[in-house]
């Protein structure tokens, strides 16, 4: 299985997700630049975290305008895995793949910790590796976390199962703690908090390589063939 990192100038957890990807899953995984336009060779695409443009404007608000975003948009049509943590989650939400958007965090401060989070939804192509409803841990650093929709929304995304990750205890002001979205297609998923931090029990948890390995059994399942 082949996997694409999105790099943006200002991404700094690019490296973390090709290692997790490469050094832990044994995929193939590849960088690609914000200013290419074709992601037909890959077969997941990958958000990393950081500060794309400085968060200028708002977190996101600029990546969403990299020409490769056109490419994004296209996997997400075609049905491949699209993976946004962190500032990909908020670049995904500023393009519009995923519903809502973010706010800084309820108490203006910069959250940098483990969290314990909620598997809510164990049954999408980047969970089905977890127990639903188990707890899972893995770390958050963000500023711009407060996930925010409206009613109409937060029942539509509750109705459809696209709430993958909740967080135990109130973090960052997110409605209903939100943590982690799914599209309604179930193919974008968008989360806070970061799993390629969480993949090797060196790093105080590998609790986010059960992410990973989700989106490679789903997509080995998909592409089996008999012979
Ligand atoms: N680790 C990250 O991706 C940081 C995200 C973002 N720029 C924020 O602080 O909210």
């Amino acid at each position: 299985m082949k996997f694409a990192v999105i790099v943006f100038p200002g991404s700094n957890c690019d490296l973390d997700m090709f290692h997790a990807i490469k050094d832990e899953l044994g995929e193939d995984v590849s960088y690609v630049w914000h200013d290419e336009t074709s992601l037909d060779r890959f077969d997941a695409i990958l958000l990393p975290g950081g500060f794309s443009y400085g968060d200028y404007l708002r977190s996101g608000a600029i990546a969403r305008f990299s020409p490769i975003m056109k490419a994004v948009e296209e996997a997400a049509t075609a049905g491949k895995p699209v993976l946004g943590v962190c500032n990909g989650f908020q670049v995904l939400l500023e393009a519009g793949l995923l519903p809502g958007a973010m706010r800084k965090n309820a108490k203006l401060k910069f959250i940098c910790k483990p969290v314990a989070l909620k598997v809510k939804n164990s049954e999408t192509m980047f969970s089905m590796a977890y127990e639903e409803g188990s707890v899972i841990t893995i770390p958050v650093a963000h500023g711009d976390g407060n996930y925010y929709c409206d009613q109409e929304t937060l029942a539509s995304l509750e109705k459809n199962n696209q709430i993958v990750f909740t967080y135990e205890s109130e973090l960052n002001g997110s409605i209903n703690d939100i943590a982690g979205i799914t599209n309604e297609k179930g193919n974008v998923l968008g989360m806070m908090p970061h799993p390629e931090r969480a993949v090797d029990s060196l790093l105080g948890s590998e609790d986010g390589l059960k992410l990973f390995k989700s989106i490679v059994k789903h997509w080995r399942e998909q592409h089996a063939t008999t012979s």
